[in-house]
């Protein structure tokens, strides 16, 4: 994955035992990007201008232009943002969960300040802020100067369900957000600094691992890509993902369900990063077999249920392996 013309290279990507496919890259009015969009396939859009308007979002002028409310920051002892559920932490099945990051209240010149002094070995933080009005006129000015066109005929031609929302995310060089997959349709527009980003389609679930469902850490793999404990995870050898590397300017499709492992290339410099989140649309006619995406629905549903009649999460194992193994192994 040479890219040495393009401002980075693969020295600043941390170690992965798996090879990727490369992620195909083409012009935003290329025909192939619909195509691949409505096969729920990822793909780099080159060229938008879906968030052009930020591209002058430099630290100087966030700090001059985001407003001084308070915006919410995670810190990390390590390079890791693992994503966790506050409310499933609080359940009392999950009273010996240890949350990994600490979830802080900080004004912007502040976030800037560590952002700038921050040395290797130094705690992280990964700012994630939903674009709403809390933030200065100049930096509201420029969202709606956002091409809304560009996305809003995405999501109609693909009949994607409405806009949840809009995550501005600042990040330092070399934090890493570990694999996961989300609910909704992700169209992420990178505006500063270059990330990497590591995907695998829904129907890698039994490479991939997920925590179970009612645990915080829901939706997230439990392989620590840096250090995968093969004798838990033995499919993790057999996992076939896709990458890139994105640049400023630079739009990556992210397909609902896909699972995604994304980091800020390390010695990069900050990065900035807005995505725009769609729920999916209606499921329309089924046709079986089943997706890949329709079946971890499945699955997430009998996991659901199973809690609920059960109650004690410790009753689900015991259950499950009595009615599968030896029955349906
Ligand atoms: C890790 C972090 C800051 C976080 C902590 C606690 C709760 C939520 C989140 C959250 C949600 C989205 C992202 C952006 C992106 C990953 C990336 O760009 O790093 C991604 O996964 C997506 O756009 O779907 C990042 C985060
Ligand atoms: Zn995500």
């Amino acid at each position: 994955m040479a890219n040495d013309n393009k401002g980075w290279d693969p020295s600043q990507l941390r170690k992965c035992d798996l090879e990727f496919e490369e992620i195909p890259r083409f012009v935003y009015n290329d025909p192939r990007v619909d195509e691949f969009i409505s096969e729920n396939k990822p793909v780099v859009i080159l060229g938008s201008k879906l968030a052009k308007a930020a591209e002058k979002w430099t630290l100087d002028y966030l700090e001059k232009n985001m407003g001084n409310g308070d915006f919410t920051v995670f810190l990390s002892k390590n390079h890791k943002f693992k994503y966790y559920d506050d409310k499933k932490s609080m359940l009392k099945s999950n009273s010996d969960f240890i949350p990994p990051t600490k979830k802080l209240d900080m004004k912007l010149p502040e976030f800037i300040k560590r952002l700038r002094e921050w040395k290797k070995g130094d705690d992280r933080l990964y700012l994630q802020q939903g674009l709403n009005n809390t933030v200065g006129p100049a930096i509201v000015h420029d969202f709606l100067n956002f091409d809304w066109n560009f996305c809003t005929s995405k999501q109609s031609k693909h009949n994607w369900g409405p806009l949840t929302s809009n995550l501005l995310l600042i990040g330092m060089e070399g934090n890493v957000t570990p694999c996961h997959y989300d609910e909704q349709q992700n169209l992420f527009a990178q505006v500063h600094g270059y990330k990497r980003c590591i995907l695998f389609p829904p129907d890698q679930f039994d490479c991939l691992y997920p925590h179970p469902v009612h645990h915080p850490h829901d939706r997230q793999s439990m392989v620590d890509f840096d250090k995968p404990d093969y004798s838990r995870f033995p499919k993790f050898r057999e996992a076939r993902g896709c990458e890139t590397v994105i640049g400023p300017g630079e739009v990556l499709y992210i397909p609902m369900y896909w699972w995604h492992h994304i980091e800020s290339l390390m010695r990069g410099s900050y990065t900035v990063t807005v995505n725009f989140w769609y729920k999916g649309g209606p499921n329309g006619t089924v046709t079986y077999p089943l997706k890949g995406h329709q079946k971890v629905a499945v699955m997430r549903n009998v996991e659901k249920m199973l809690l609920d009649v059960l109650q004690d999460p410790k009753e689900i194992p015991p259950l499950l392996r009595a009615m599968v193994l030896g029955r349906y192994t």
